[in-house]
Order: C-alpha cells, then structure tokens, then sequence
C-alpha cells in the first residue's frame, strides 16, 4: 500500500504528516511509528502525526514520538497541522481539545487550561509543583506543569551550560514521573523574555519545543518572574506565549512544510 506524506516543521522540530481523514490507512503501533520516525532507515522525523476522522472536533491529531510512544500534545506540530488544514479547526487530542488558527507563515494555537496538580502531571506522590523539593546535578526546586503532556522547568542562569543531552534522558526516565517528562532549562531575560533548551520525552533534543515553550512560560508566570505574554526564544526560534485571563494558553509561531513524498507501508510496518 503506497502511502503519502507531508514533511513538516515548526522551528526546525521536524515532523512527517499522514493525513487519514479521507483515506483509512492501517493502525500505526509504537514499532511502526518508530521505524518510520527513524532518521537513519526510516523517513526521520522527531514525531510522527496521524490525522484521523473525529466525532468530538474537526478532526482528530494523534502524535508518536521518535521512539514510538504516543503522546497526548504537540504545540509545533499543532501549528503545523494548521497551516496544512489552512483555515481555523477544533482538534481532538489525547491531552485535550484545541484550537488551530492559520495565520500569515504560521499559526495560533488555544492550547487549553495548564494543570498544576501533582497527580495531574504526574507525579509518583504528592508534592508542591511551584517548587518540586528535588535536584538533580545542580539543578533544584523545578516546577512541574501538564499542558496535555509533562513538563518539568528548571531556571538556569545560562542554558547553554546545562549538559542537557547527559542530564535530560536522566531526568526523563527518573521514577518521579510514572509517564516520564520532557525537561526544560530556562533563564529569564527580562519579564518579557525566557530562553529555553528542552530534552523531549521520547525524542530527545529537539530544535524547539512548543508545549515546552507552553509549559515553561505558564511556570515563569505562576512564579511571578514575566508578564502574562512573553517570547521564548528557542534553538530554533522565538514563540509568544499568552496565558490569557480565561485561563487558556495561547501560542502563536510559524510552521514549515518542506516537502510530500510517499512510501510502501510494508517497508515499515
Ligand atoms: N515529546 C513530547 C511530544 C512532542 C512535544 C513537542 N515536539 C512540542 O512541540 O510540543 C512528549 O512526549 O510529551
């Protein structure tokens, strides 16, 4: 079975794109995903992005990581998926509803309210999650926030001091979090200004981190330390996040498709 795809990114995190919704294709299981995410024998991509039929929203986003697991959010690939469907949509995911909004290069996305109960993002037991009474190798008191999928933040004075690639899959894995985490290190520039490094569960280093950004911009808020609309300024870019009066958090950055191609299914799966 041929089939189709887009090559997509949003801040050089690079996604492949099925889009299912007027095609069934054959379910994806976390050894698919994985094999056709692979950069080495596979197409390569950080997250792999299936578009389905929904019955809750316009459609339905379900997203793999490299590695294979299926995750519940995706902030670039949200905005990626905007600029492709190319007017505003509900979208269903496993972290939540959201909102997509095409505009110029890029998109807008309502990812939804962030949740700061321990069991919500979670964690193995119940603790502060403004000030996570934990350390690892220098970096202490992080905060922990669910944006549709976990997130831990720490504040650095320079993120590019923090060996990330030995630290993160340390902290990723560590049994505080039953469903892993994706690890942040921030410095804030000025209240209106964070920049941000981030180790994705399940993919590693990644250019840039949109539910990261999401995540990291709500805790600076929470702890007073920015204005409730900031830039984050990541590897691959800058993204404005607002967390609006309704509690909702909204990001707005632009999104990238690079080229379609196609492939056998059975290559992969
Ligand atoms: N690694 C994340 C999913 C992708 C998030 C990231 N690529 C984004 O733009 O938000 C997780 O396992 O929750």
């Amino acid at each position: 079975m041929r089939v189709d795809f887009i090559k997509m990114h949003g801040l050089g995190n690079d996604f492949v794109v099925l889009d299912a919704r007027a095609r069934q294709l054959p379910d994806i299981d976390q050894a698919t995903a994985s094999a056709i995410a692979d950069r080495r024998t596979g197409i390569g991509c950080d997250q792999l992005i299936l578009l389905t039929a929904s019955e809750a929203a316009d459609f339905r986003m379900r997203i793999f990581n490299n590695d294979g697991s299926e995750v519940g959010a995706c902030g670039n690939a949200s905005r990626a998926v905007a600029l492709l469907h190319g007017a505003p949509a509900r979208v269903e995911t496993d972290g939540g509803l959201i909102a997509v909004e095409p505009s110029g290069s890029g998109a807008s996305v309502d990812m939804g309210e962030p949740r700061f109960d321990w069991d919500a993002i979670p964690l193995a037991y119940a603790m502060d999650t403004a000030a996570l009474p934990v350390g690892w190798d220098g970096l202490d008191q992080p905060g922990a926030v669910n944006v549709g999928n976990p997130h831990v933040i720490f504040f650095v004075g320079d993120v590019d001091a923090v060996p990330l690639d030995t630290i993160g899959p340390e902290i990723e894995n560590d049994p505080l979090f039953p469903e892993k985490v994706n690890v942040n290190v921030a410095s804030v520039i000025d209240r209106e200004h964070i920049r941000l490094r981030v180790w994705e569960r399940g993919a590693g280093l990644t250019r840039a981190c949109g539910t990261g950004a999401c995540a990291t911009a709500v805790h600076a808020m929470r702890r007073g330390l920015v204005e409730r609309e900031v830039t984050v300024s990541l590897p691959g870019g800058d993204l404005t996040i607002a967390w609006r009066s309704d509690n909702r958090i909204v990001m707005t950055g632009p999104a990238n498709e690079a080229y379609r191609g196609s492939f056998e299914w059975s290559d992969y799966a």
